[in-house]
């Protein structure tokens, strides 16, 4: 089985306070830093460009995972790269060429990912599972958080698996994703568990506790605890 990790989403911390939160969510048990770019016109939302990103760089030495929802992608990829990415997932409605874009992120040197919109099919992945590190489940339609988890989800992640069976690909699922769905998305084949408000909730003195009820689930489900 891939290594399980748990990636708060900072769409849902204290912006007012940024750094203070990533570090604070690090020291309380996650594992990586998932970053949300939204531009107003690829999903309805607007967040942050590469500064923000660069800007969270300096703060931690967490690998930071960037989920671009925005289009055209292709300007853009070597900003955030540069900026301080470790990993850069794309959506295919984002650019015109997707094999094309996830070798212009592998040649910067970064992990290449593709989002797949609860309206997207798994087929999308079919001809560039050579090009990818990362497979990401939209379990909500991208552009906000604390939205409601689509169940039809799990029937993507159980068809991602057998996929992307014996390659060296993670599979991230994003979106409504509480200690109550993370049973469910692990045992469907999620590895890499994004979440916003079920982390964020409560602010700094519950992150922990929120980090351990979400992994708790996910272990089980994978048959990690008794
Ligand atoms: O990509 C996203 C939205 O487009 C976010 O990563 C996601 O929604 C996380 O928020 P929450 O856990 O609150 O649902
Ligand atoms: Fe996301």
């Amino acid at each position: 089985m891939r290594p399980l990790a748990i990636l708060p989403s900072v769409l849902a911390a204290d912006w007012a306070h940024i750094g203070d939160s990533v570090q604070k969510v690090i020291a309380a048990g996650a594992d990586i830093v998932h970053l949300d770019v939204m531009d107003g016109h690829f999903v309805p939302n607007i967040s942050f460009g590469p500064d923000m990103v660069k800007a969270i760089r300096g703060v931690t030495d967490a690998r930071l995972d960037v989920h671009l929802m925005i289009a055209p992608v292709d300007p853009y990829i070597e900003a955030f790269a540069k900026a301080g990415a470790d990993v850069i997932t794309i959506h295919p409605e984002a650019g015109p060429h997707l094999h094309r874009s996830l070798g212009a992120i592998r040649q910067l040197g970064k992990k290449a990912g593709v989002a797949l919109n609860p309206a997207t099919p798994v087929s999308a992945i079919e001809h560039v599972l050579g090009e990818i590190d990362l497979v990401l489940v939209m379990s909500v339609n991208p552009g906000f958080g604390g939205q409601a988890f689509i169940r039809s989800s799990l029937e993507k992640l159980d068809r991602v698996r057998a996929m992307t069976a014996g390659r060296d690909i993670d599979i991230e699922v994003d979106g409504g994703i509480t200690a109550e769905t993370a049973g469910l998305v692990a045992g469907a084949g999620a590895n890499w568990l994004v979440a916003g408000s079920a982390v964020f909730k409560g602010g700094p003195t519950a992150y922990a506790g929120n980090i351990a009820a979400i992994r708790k689930a996910a272990q089980l489900a994978r048959g990690e605890l008794a």
